[in-house]
């Protein structure tokens, strides 16, 4: 329906057309210039000298080695002011980026292990999305994750610990390094999070096999699969990941930068809307992967020559129906997408 809009414009409308954001991960929003300033504020030791030096260290050959220093950069955060400043800087950067609408995760345990308290976190991440609603006009919910390289134990003594607080999240992921850490390593703590009522994701798929992505279906009962990529080596799988529909959390630039692609022309974005996937295109780690939301989906409409507006459509309307916002929330944007294509018409 929306293949005549002509290619020269797909850059202007992929940046106005509203869209959520369905994974990012806060920590990985923090820029260099923030980590250095809280780092001051904080009175905290940095292993770089300088933002330059940081930044120069941005170059990742796996999801371990990003990891690494992921979370080194995460040591600055402290105060519940921190974690709102951190948020509130994403939240401003998505709203000027046409997202209507974000569901964040964080990794409490990377905190809570330093001796930041679960109430710190939580407290303040939400204190910027409470504002962020009221001032910028911008939904946001948060999604805790557990760290899968850490023990199920683990996960379960942070999950009570984040219980005073369950009416600050909407769900759970899991997260960190994939390969030898499977979905069925948290089944225990993902039963408990259904009996809380939480939205359950995971992470799967990224740089772990097919396998991982049908356990986290079958043993965690995920209903949105983050990255899921490497679903396409297993041809039934895909099938039913279309019947299904289940959607995919696909972050294409965190993709090349960790090395899952080659370069953005190889990546299977293309493939997966061919085979009537719900993907959703994300930014991950922005600030680590060279793009927020939009530069995600300018690059890969540049590197796919067979991404056209129609494909733009679908992508930015899969996001808002993959979301766990309400159905009278998903209308409304869905109505302001159907809007802004009708604008690009010719
Ligand atoms: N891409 C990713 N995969 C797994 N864990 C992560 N934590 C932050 N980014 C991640
Ligand atoms: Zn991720």
């Amino acid at each position: 329906m929306y293949e005549t809009i002509a290619r020269h414009r797909l850059p202007e409308l992929l940046r106005a057309m509203p869209k959520a954001e369905l994974h990012i991960h806060i920590e990985g929003s923090l820029e260099p210039e923030l980590i250095f300033a809280l780092a001051q504020r904080n009175h905290v030791g940095l292993a770089y000298p300088s933002i330059e030096a940081l930044r120069a260290a941005y170059a990742f050959t796996d999801l371990q080695s990003f990891l690494d220093i992921y979370y080194a950069g995460a040591s600055v955060l402290l105060t519940q002011e921190d974690f709102h400043d951190m948020a509130w800087a994403y939240l401003t950067k998505a709203a000027a980026e046409n997202v209507l609408h974000a569901e964040i995760f964080f990794d409490p345990q990377t905190h809570t292990a330093r001796g930041v308290s679960m109430g710190t976190v939580i407290q303040g991440l939400k204190r910027a999305v409470d504002r962020a609603q009221a001032e910028l006009g911008i939904s946001a919910a948060l999604i805790l994750c557990f760290l899968r390289h850490l023990s199920e134990e683990d996960a379960l003594q942070t999950l009570e610990a984040a219980v005073p607080y369950r009416g600050h999240f909407i769900g759970v992921g899991l997260d960190s390094s994939e390969r030898g850490h499977p979905p069925e390593k948290f089944a225990r703590v993902y039963a408990r999070c259904r009996e809380l009522g939480l939205r359950l994701v995971a992470h799967a798929g990224e740089e772990g096999p097919p396998e991982y992505i049908r356990n986290a279906l079958d043993v965690l009962k995920v209903e949105r699969i983050d990255h899921g990529v490497r679903c396409v080596e297993d041809p039934a799988l895909v099938q039913r990941l279309a019947r299904e529909r289940v959607p995919l959390t696909v972050c294409p630039l965190s993709n090349v930068k960790l090395c899952v692609f080659g370069t953005m022309a190889e990546h299977n974005l293309g493939q997966l809307l061919a085979a009537g996937l719900v993907a959703t295109v994300n930014s991950d780690d922005p600030a680590y992967f060279g793009g927020y939301l939009n530069q995600n989906y300018l690059d890969t409409f540049a590197a796919l020559p067979q991404l056209d507006a129609g494909h733009a459509y679908t992508l930015a309307r899969n996001s808002f129906e993959a979301s766990f916002a309400s159905d009278a929330d998903k209308a409304r944007w869905i109505a302001r997408l159907d809007d802004t294509f009708a604008r690009f018409q010719p």
